[in-house]
């Protein structure tokens, strides 16, 4: 692990707040706003992203960003990489041919949807989200990969919520979080 990979992990850490009962009662809301409103802690999320993928894979064909908050961190990393940046999006708002897949989540239901000519078979592509919690969503977006014959990789998150088991529901997919709650 290079040096300095400690110092970036607790400046992402610091600019996370939890709020009670958001949306739902009973739900603890893990809120990533304070890290992009800080230019330090979002390069270090896109660091410690670019340095896992680095020492992981070899080849990256796409990093594929869950609608929404995957899409602040999803084509950044795109871009370190020198990839493209493909959208999974909530059910409606794609033009053209798509490919749809229904899913449960944290506080939820909802219907993930890509357009059918985003991901070409064979092609290699990772997952990024800010947060895993039940798996739903990194599951849908997985399952959409399947159906379009592309090869997860694996999935990146800035936030696992441990207690909910999502990494279960994704296996046999990698999952590499920064933070774990
Ligand atoms: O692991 P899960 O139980 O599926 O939950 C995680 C998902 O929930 C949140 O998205 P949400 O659907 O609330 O949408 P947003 O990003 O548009 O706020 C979060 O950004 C993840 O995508
Ligand atoms: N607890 C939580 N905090 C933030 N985003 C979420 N998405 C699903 N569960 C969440």
């Amino acid at each position: 692990m290079a040096a300095g990979w400690e110092a970036k992990l607790q400046l992402v850490q610091r600019h996370v707040r939890a709020f009670p009962d958001f949306p739902k009662k009973g739900i603890l809301f893990r809120d990533i706003c304070p890290i992009l409103k800080d230019a330090a802690a979002l390069k270090a999320v896109i660091d410690l992203f670019e340095e896992h993928v680095r020492n992981m894979y070899q080849h990256v064909d796409l990093i594929v960003g869950l609608d929404a908050r995957g899409f602040l961190f999803g084509p950044l990393l795109a871009q370190r990489l020198g990839v493209g940046f493909v959208l999974v999006r909530k059910k409606g708002k794609l033009p053209g041919a798509t490919v749809s897949v229904s899913y449960d989540l944290e506080y939820g239901k909802a219907e993930a949807e890509i357009q059918e000519d985003a991901v070409a078979p064979g092609q290699r592509v990772l997952l990024v989200d800010d947060l895993l919690a039940t798996g739903g969503t990194l599951h849908a977006a997985a399952e959409l990969m399947r159906k379009q014959q592309a090869e997860v990789l694996g999935c990146m998150v800035v936030i696992e919520l441990k207690e909910l088991n999502g990494i279960d529901k994704l296996k046999p997919h990698r999952v590499f979080s920064l933070l774990q709650y």
